[in-house]
């Protein structure tokens, strides 16, 4: 379950159902080691998807890679640079329910049915540029076996 748990992060780092989330600005803010104020009132895109491809913090961030998020990993990076349920007091309420919900799915297909990339499967996978979420243009085909 913990490995599981590790394959869900990695695959919510490469594809944020929501790419950015906003913020409006409470209080006049000097954007560090720079002359940028940001005025009360204003809105904020942070760019959730930027983030998590960011070789800075996510070297190959295209390859898919579940040790990213060993703990040894996770706890070598700056706090902010994971964002797939957001953050702070607003962040997402369903997020243990989500996480939960995608496990149990997870193992309960996985332990009856075996999955594998077909014909029709698209490789690379590409994004619908006309989708408000991050999802899969024409869907993710697959074969799927009875176990
Ligand atoms: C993998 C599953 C999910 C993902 C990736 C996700 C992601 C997000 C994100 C990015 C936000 C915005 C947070 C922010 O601005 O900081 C959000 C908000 C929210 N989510 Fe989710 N979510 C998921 C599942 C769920 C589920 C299962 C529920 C309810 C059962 C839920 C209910 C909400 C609600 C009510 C908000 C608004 C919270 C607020 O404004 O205070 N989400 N979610």
């Amino acid at each position: 379950m913990n490995y599981l748990g590790m394959v869900i992060d990695e695959t919510l780092r490469k594809h944020p159902p929501a790419s950015n989330i906003t913020r409006v600005v409470t209080q006049p803010y000097i954007i560090p080691d720079t002359k940028a104020e940001v005025e009360k009132g204003v809105r904020v895109v942070i760019p959730v998807y930027a983030l998590h491809h960011d070789p800075k913090y996510y070297p190959e961030p295209d390859r898919f890679d579940p040790e990213r998020f060993n703990e040894e990993a996770k706890s070598s990076r700056p706090h902010y640079t994971y964002l797939p349920f957001g953050e702070g007091p607003r962040n997402c309420i369903g997020m243990r329910f989500g996480l939960l919900q995608a496990k149990v799915g997870l193992a309960v297909l996985l332990s009856n049915f075996e999955f594998s990339v077909c014909e029709e499967t698209n490789i690379p996978l590409e994004l619908n540029p006309k989708s408000f979420i991050t999802s899969a243009k024409g869907g993710i085909w697959l074969r799927i076996n009875k176990c």
